[in-house]
């Protein structure tokens, strides 16, 4: 556990950029620094490994106050790690990840093992061992920077905008694999980031900080965007707060309809008599093929025959509300079709029992998601987290392979619509 107790920092020229800050970090979290540019975030991650020392108050680390602790012995359990990496340019990529076990008195080849071990848990392929930092792309830099933090296996790790150089997409993947890693490690964590999503996805509580040095609040993500404390913070989360809510209420409280799934073998005249406008159509295996209107059916045949419109899905149980509200928008029939973890469909979603999910959330109810997250694109709804890796399951078209299927399919799969006839799995996985 971390803890700043009335920690103040007075720069030589009389900036205070933090002022009177008291909060904990909780052994085997990770708790982010959220804050506009200014307002001490970096300040208060150094007065944790002594690059900076306080000028009041007290930093204590597991009761122990920092200050007391010489900055190597102290740094030997703090790994960190900041933007673009920080690389010895000159050393292989194993060797700069293996650059602190060689401090304290491994052997080569151990050091070098613990190295290759780490650059595989980062998700970097073992043939970039042997490369310079200048081979390797900003992403590849910065998962490499990670492993070298991790190396000595410290129990705390100060994490500085550590991918806030690299492109969006890269950055998710990023995020990803350090909620990955953070749930296999349980390392104490403190995050300093200035982008509200990033904190909102990774941290388990995250610290709103205003420009002074102080703390605006601590909260988890969910009591943030529900409950602001005051308008700084409400304006610091942005304006979708109340989207953006909703990836961390999970969708059980959504009623869903299993009358509304048919077969693809059912024939026309039984669809009609269904009374229903839409029904969501599957294959023998229960996998979701498509929407078909009942108003505009041929005279005979089977469902099988038939063009089916496009469909969203989302992982009953799993995501969150914000999920199960994406797919109902990706679908023509303004139903979402909820699947299990292996894409069979379990139910429908439809915009009725969604609306009263919705007015329960309004009203101050529904319980967390077990995946909570943020997006903030296109198609799908729910982000990573575990919190968790990318378990996006809101995806539109007819390619819901399996449950882990993210393939950003849902933008085309959108718009190429069902395949008709061709029930079955072969038919539907393009
Ligand atoms: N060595 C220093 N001497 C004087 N003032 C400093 C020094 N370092 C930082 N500051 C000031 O302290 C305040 C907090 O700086 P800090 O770097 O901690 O903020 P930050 O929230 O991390 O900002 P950013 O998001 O822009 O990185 C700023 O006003 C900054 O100008």
């Amino acid at each position: 556990m971390i803890t700043f107790n009335g920690v103040t920092k007075r720069y030589a020229d009389g900036t205070v950029a933090v002022d009177d800050l008291n909060l904990e970090v909780p052994t085997g979290e990770m708790t982010v620094f959220v804050g506009p540019s200014g307002c001490g975030k970096t300040t208060s991650l150094r007065m944790i490994n002594r690059m900076i020392d306080p000028s009041g108050g007290q930093l204590l680390l597991d009761g122990v106050d920092v200050t007391t602790i010489d900055p190597p012995t102290l740094r030997r359990g703090i790994g960190y790690v900041i933007q673009q990496a920080g690389l010895f340019p000159h050393r292989k990529i194993v060797d700069n990840v293996a650059t602190v076990p060689l401090l304290l008195g491994w052997d080569r080849k151990k050091a070098r093992a613990r190295a290759m071990e780490l650059l595989e848990r980062v998700g970097l392929d073992p043939k970039m061992a042997g490369r310079y930092p200048f081979q390797l792309s900003g992403g590849q830099q910065q998962r490499v920077g990670v492993a070298r933090a991790l190396a000595a296996d410290p129990p705390v790790l100060l994490m500085d905008e550590p991918f806030s150089a690299v492109d969006p997409i890269v950055r998710t993947s990023l995020q990803d694999e350090l909620l990955r890693l953070q749930a296999e490690l349980n390392k104490t964590i403190v995050f300093v980031t200035h982008d509200i999503d990033e904190a909102m996805k990774l941290g388990d509580r995250v610290a709103v900080l205003r420009v002074g040095g102080r703390l605006a609040q601590l909260d988890d993500p969910a009591t943030l965007l529900a409950r602001p404390a005051d308008d700084f913070v409400r304006e610091f989360l942005g304006r979708d707060r109340g989207i953006r809510r909703l990836s961390f209420i999970s969708d059980e409280g959504v009623g869903l309809r299993t009358d509304l799934l048919v077969p693809a073998s059912t024939d026309v005249a039984s669809a009609r008599a269904s009374g229903e406008e839409w029904l969501a159509v599957v294959d023998e295996r229960e996998r979701p093929l498509g929407w078909v209107a009942t108003g505009h059916l041929p005279a005979s045949g089977t469902l099988a025959d038939l063009e089916l419109a496009p469909y969203g899905t989302y992982v009953s149980g799993r995501d969150s509300l914000r999920g199960a509200l994406d797919a109902t928008l990706l679908s023509p029939s303004g139903n979402a079709v909820a699947v299990d973890g292996s894409g069979r469909a379990v139910g429908v979603a439809t915009r009725r029992s969604l609306n009263e999910a919705l007015t329960e959330v309004a009203a101050g109810a529904g319980s967390p998601a077990k995946s909570p997250g943020v997006t903030g694109s296109g198609v799908t709804g729910t982000g990573a987290s575990a919190k968790g890796p990318d378990v996006t399951a809101t995806d539109a078209g007819p390619s819901v392979k399996d449950a882990g299927d993210t393939s950003g399919a849902g933008g085309a799969g959108a718009t190429t619509g069902g395949t008709g006839g061709t029930a079955g799995p072969g038919g539907v996985d393009g």
